[in-house]
């Protein structure tokens, strides 16, 4: 699904990746932890084309193609989707228009026509049932107003909708009380499907024990310094991240 070699992103002159590798296939769910200010979310900037980061080095290749070529409309398109660590407020942009927007815009890319209103509402409107959300946020603004776990449901009612190739989750279990952990957390593994992988960034591994990746990967200093298997994550938990930080150094 997506290979990244040996790269390397600046952040405002400063180098924060420096040198990442990482695989991930078709149908396999990878977890990233590391330190605070490790990288993470630059990553998946970069991954999604967010202005203000520039690669200064490496490649990485969606399906064969090259993602560091393509404008941030042709990577949503070609399936790439980021679930922000901060979803942002649209105001004045209802959040059903934004949905038919970004679907009628995804199928437009493939070829094919718009689709039928009384088909999309039905679409929604099974996705937010799933979410556990109320009719009423479609007619909201987007995220405006939204509480911090609401705006984590919305997140996931996106990718519910559009059905991302790739669906990359910054954080997506933080500020979220216990139930609305599970509803979010069915919700990523209702995406689950041999054609779609999944790359979470996570601080705890709480968030593991509900949704099960295939691979942990540490992240520090710009770097993937270990990757392991979910058990990996117990042991973070246990250790900490300073015997690995000083089996790098
Ligand atoms: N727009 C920016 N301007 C200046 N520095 C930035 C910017 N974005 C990121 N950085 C810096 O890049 C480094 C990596 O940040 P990043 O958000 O990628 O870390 P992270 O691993 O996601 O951290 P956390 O676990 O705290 O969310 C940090 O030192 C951060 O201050």
């Amino acid at each position: 699904m997506i290979e990244i070699k040996d790269l390397h992103a600046k952040v405002e002159g400063r180098e924060i990746l420096k040198g990442l590798n990482l695989t991930i296939n078709p149908g396999e769910i990878h977890a990233i932890m590391g330190p605070n200010g490790a990288g993470k979310s630059t990553l998946s900037a970069v991954l999604a084309g967010r202005e203000g980061y520039e690669v200064t080095g490496g490649s990485v290749t969606f399906e064969g193609q090259d993602l560091l070529d393509m404008e941030v409309e042709e990577r949503a398109c070609a399936g790439l989707m980021l679930a922000f660590q901060y979803p942002v407020e649209i105001p004045g942009v209802k959040n059903v228009y934004l949905l038919k927007a970004a679907l009628n815009a995804q199928r437009k890319a493939r070829g094919e026509p718009e689709i039928e209103a009384p088909a999309f509402m039905q679409l929604v409107r099974e996705k937010l049932k799933f979410m556990k959300m109320d009719n009423s946020f479609l007619h909201r603004a987007v995220n405006e107003g939204f509480s911090g776990g609401e705006k984590k449901r919305n997140e996931i009612l996106q990718m519910l909708v559009l059905e991302p190739k790739l669906a990359i989750l910054d954080e997506i279990d933080s500020g979220l009380d216990i139930d609305a952990l599970k509803v979010v957390a069915e919700g990523v593994n209702s995406l689950r499907a041999a054609n779609r992988s999944i790359l979470m960034i996570t601080h705890y591994q709480r968030l593991l024990d509900y949704i099960v990746p295939d691979f942990i990967h540490v992240l520090a200093d710009g770097q993937i310094i270990k990757s392991g298997d979910k058990s990996l994550a117990l042991e973070l938990e246990e250790k900490g991240y300073d015997w690995l930080l000083e089996g790098t150094a």
